[in-house]
């Protein structure tokens, strides 16, 4: 079968199943694994929370400018913490360190960086991409496309030249050293400011917008979770609902099948603008409960930017079978959110 669903088919929105339909057709494509986070990608031809494999040929603009974009985590056990994180006291602060750590920021639309916590440890998450430096790699690839494949998509592998990997490659890791370096900074605010003491934090990171070039093929996942050995990758659900912190298990034959990839996200269920009306139609008591929640995004008006409101978890679908329609994934932990930073370098 070339399109396995690791989602309830019925349930995919038409337009998504549309554009991926229509793509399943093209014959240089091999299998596809479909997430639950699918949802319709206006920009290009397949749609987000999808991996696919080629073996003669490689799309390089599927997974758009924000090649490297991935989602990594610092984690602290809990009897390092030494007290809560005080908003009132510290969320300006941190969210102007945060503004500085890199150069180029967070990035806009749901790149965040935020203290979250479980039972055993608090997390520090950040998701973020290749900023600039994604956007001119794509400019290649598009110059590239122009130059040898007019009017087409797709490239000849032997286009994936050793120098274009490693362009390629430099790329990925440019946005991985960022994701590092915002995590690093985080724990030393939190050194600083005396809310963890001296320990040894543990660091995770992974990748979910990133073309795989390996000797059996071309993996690309556009939205979709690079699963590596054994190591741990977050699921970033929402900014009021927190995180799945989830593994590969490698005896489940369906790892093969997700392609080493898995959901990258809950997955929005509404579009920007219909997040906006569905705000809207909340009852003011609804819209007070979550002003009180997130009195620290509250801007000068007392009042939540579109931005901000564009991401709160009803915009997202629900996460309970996420799990439980990716057999290949183990469960390691849960978290809820603490305090959320967004919006920064856009
Ligand atoms: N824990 C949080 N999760 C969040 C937040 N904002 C969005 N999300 C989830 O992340 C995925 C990935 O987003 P994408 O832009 O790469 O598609 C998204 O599907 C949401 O489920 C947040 O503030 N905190």
């Amino acid at each position: 079968m070339k399109t396995v669903y690791f989602t309830d088919r019925s349930a995919v929105e038409q337009n998504a199943l549309q554009s991926l339909l229509a793509f399943e057709e093209k014959p240089n494509i091999g299998s596809i694994a479909v997430f639950p986070d699918i949802h319709f990608c206006s920009e290009r031809s397949i749609p987000v929370g999808v991996a696919f494999q080629t073996t003669e040929v490689f799309y390089p603009l599927v997974t758009g400018k924000d090649m490297g974009c991935g989602v990594a985590y610092l984690r602290i056990p809990r009897s390092e913490v030494l007290r809560p994180f005080d908003k009132a006291r510290h969320y300006r602060a941190l969210e102007r360190e945060v503004h500085r750590m890199t150069e180029e920021g967070l990035g806009g639309g749901n790149h965040f960086l935020a203290l979250e916590a479980s039972a055993d440890y608090l997390y520090i998450i950040v998701h973020t991409g290749s900023r600039n430096l994604g956007i001119y790699m794509y400019q290649q690839n598009c110059r590239l496309l122009q130059q040898h494949n007019p009017g087409q998509d797709w490239l000849p592998i032997e286009r994936a030249t050793p120098n274009y990997r490693h362009e390629y490659e430099r790329v990925l890791g440019y946005a991985a050293s960022r994701r590092r370096e915002f995590v690093e900074k985080t724990y030393d605010f939190l050194r600083r400011n005396q809310y963890v003491a001296a320990g040894a934090p543990v660091f995770a990171d992974s990748c979910h917008n990133l073309l795989e070039f390996a000797a059996g093929g071309v993996i690309h996942r556009k939205g979709s979770t690079q699963l590596l050995g054994e190591s741990e990758v977050v699921i970033p659900l929402s900014m009021s609902r927190g995180s799945l912190i989830v593994k590969p298990n490698r005896w489940n034959r369906a790892l093969e099948q997700a392609l080493w990839s898995c959901a990258h996200g809950a997955g929005r269920q509404y579009s920007r603008t219909d997040t906006l009306k569905y705000w809207h139609s909340l009852k003011r008591a609804e819209k007070d409960a979550y002003r009180q929640r997130f009195a620290e995004l509250l801007n000068r008006q007392g009042d939540f930017d579109s931005s901000i409101l564009q991401e709160f978890d009803f915009a997202y679908k629900d996460s309970a079978a996420l799990l439980a329609t990716q057999p290949h994934l183990i469960r390691c932990d849960e978290t809820r959110p603490i305090v959320t930073v967004k919006f920064t370098g856009v």
